[in-house]
């Protein structure tokens, strides 16, 4: 079975708005719906698993679950970083599970392309990332403005989720992990950390992660093209 953590417990604090991200909404419908939707409508995930704050937990029953009708999507609680909580959703999932995706539920613009091209890739690798390729150069830059190198732009992806993986190691990885104090800015670090290699998919540049007020204009802009 494949099983997905939707990790959505963080403070949104560079949207600067007054209620968490998650539950702004894009063309009438919260972020968090959106992104639960493409999951729950794909034919290839066979459990949920959100992540929700503790202090939010009432207001996401209420607000999204009971609202849209959701049936059998579990609930975890958020930890104080993004690796905390998606541990704490990873420990939900069900005994069946073989894959699990891991993805942003501030990323509503996922596809059932690029989430089944990504289930095939990890069910190959064991561990496979969504990214797109960068379009700008991109500068290594010191405390006082100064380039410091120039890496050759055709190595470098912007990396998106979902993130799959088999679902026993990555248990691994986030238990080494722990053990030895190490936190990554995304799942599949946790991967290389234990040694592991990890494949990329190419995904869509329309996958952003809704993170500052721009995006969310951006975002108003994809679903009326789509
Ligand atoms: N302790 C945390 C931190 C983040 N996330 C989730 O991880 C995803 C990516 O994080 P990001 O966009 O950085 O969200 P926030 O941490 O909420 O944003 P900010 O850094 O602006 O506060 C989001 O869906 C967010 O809800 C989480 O579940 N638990
Ligand atoms: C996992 C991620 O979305 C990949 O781009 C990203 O690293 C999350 O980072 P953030 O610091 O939580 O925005």
């Amino acid at each position: 079975m494949n099983s997905v953590v939707i990790v959505s417990a963080g403070k949104g604090s560079r949207m600067k708005a007054d209620i968490n991200k998650q539950f702004l909404k894009i063309r009438g419908k919260e972020v968090i719906a959106h992104t639960i939707d493409k999951f729950y409508k794909n034919k290839n995930i066979g459990e949920i698993i959100i992540v929700i704050r503790e202090d939010e937990e009432e207001f996401f029953q209420k607000n999204i679950i009971n609202k849209y009708g959701y049936r059998n999507i579990k609930v975890a609680l958020g930890g104080k970083e993004r690796q905390d909580s998606v541990y704490n959703g990873l420990k939900q999932i069900d005994k069946k599970c073989k894959i699990v995706l891991i993805h942003d539920g501030a990323r509503p613009f996922v596809t059932n392309e690029i989430i089944e091209k990504s289930i095939i890739c990890a069910k190959e690798y064991n561990s496979a990332i969504v990214g797109v390729p960068v379009k700008d150069t991109i500068k290594i830059v010191n405390k006082n403005n100064e380039v410091c190198d120039t890496p050759n732009r055709s190595t470098l992806w912007s990396i998106q989720t979902p993130q799959v993986f088999d679902y026993s190691l990555i248990i691994k990885a986030h238990e080494k992990a722990k053990h030895d104090k190490y936190y990554g800015t995304d799942d599949s670090m946790l991967m290389e950390h234990l040694g592991h290699n990890v494949k990329v998919v190419e995904g869509s540049y329309n996958n952003i992660k809704i993170t500052t007020p721009e995006d969310l204009k951006i975002a108003e802009e994809i679903l009326r093209e789509n």
